[in-house]
């Protein structure tokens, strides 16, 4: 069975080659690949160098700007769809989600569709957030599951694993969303196909090196995305 690590990444130098070496690092085969967005700190020259210490295991798409997490997923789902992949894995570059959870990840998956790293399925398991994005976080997966019925207690987790089915079925191209709505998006869209998901508890910890992409204009996206994915649900558009 193939699986692919995508890892989106703009200005990620200081953590690209660690997490990358962390995933081959793993007993388990999982190929990589990275999706930048030209960063300007050099992101993508970190990732051609080490192409060639791990030439069949290690991909790379360069995006001429930078456009959002959401698009770059998507770009990298329809790479992993067009290069056979069975088992497609979200994950970031900064180690707030630990490599070696992929593996079980993955075996949640083997028994299911969609996989979730959760932060909140037993408990509220964040490390070194600080306490606002804590509390914003939790309640906006509070917020989605009360306007979505979307019984899932991490809505916007950026650690899953997606069986290829669920890519295929759900046709990423219909997917409008960007920053953490993109997150919701593609959960919402799994349920209502009616998959199975399931949630595998996971310890996030905050980024040491490098810095956040969160803005106000992600977090508004996610607020009005949301009541846009429930009508667009009640008008049977989705
Ligand atoms: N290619 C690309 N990558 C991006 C972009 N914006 C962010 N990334 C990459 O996406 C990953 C996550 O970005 P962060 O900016 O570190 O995200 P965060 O605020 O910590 O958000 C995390 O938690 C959210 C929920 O609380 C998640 O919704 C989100 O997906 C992510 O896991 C990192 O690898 C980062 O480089 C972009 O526009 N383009």
């Amino acid at each position: 069975m193939k699986k692919l690590v995508i890892i989106p990444t703009y200005n990620e130098k200081e953590n690209i080659q660690d997490i990358i070496s962390a995933v081959f690092a793993l007993e388990d085969d999982f190929h990589i690949l990275v999706v930048d967005d030209s960063s300007p700190d050099g992101t993508a020259e970190i990732v051609k160098d080490l192409q060639k210490e791990f030439p069949h295991y290690l991909h790379l798409s360069v995006r001429k700007v930078k456009d959002g997490l959401g698009k770059a997923y998507i770009h990298g789902f329809k790479w992993a769809i067009e290069n056979n992949y069975d088992y497609i894995f979200e994950m970031d570059a900064d180690f707030s989600h630990n490599p070696n959870d992929l593996p079980k990840l993955f075996e949640a998956c083997l028994n299911a569709d969609m996989a979730i790293g959760s932060r909140y399925s037993k408990g509220v398991n964040v490390v070194n957030w600080p306490m606002g994005r804590v509390l914003l976080s939790y309640f906006a997966s509070k917020y989605v599951r009360f306007v979505l019925g979307l019984p899932i207690h991490d809505t916007t987790a950026g650690f899953v694993c997606f069986s290829r089915k669920v890519l295929e079925e759900i046709g990423v191209d219909n997917v409008r969303l960007k920053g953490y709505g993109f997150q919701i998006e593609m959960k919402f869209r799994t349920f209502k196909k009616g998959f199975k998901i399931v949630e595998v508890p996971i310890i996030f910890t905050n980024r040491i090196l490098g810095e956040s992409k969160m803005n106000g204009g992600i977090i508004h996206e996610a607020v009005f995305g949301v009541l846009n994915l429930k009508w667009k649900s009640i008008i049977g558009r989705l």
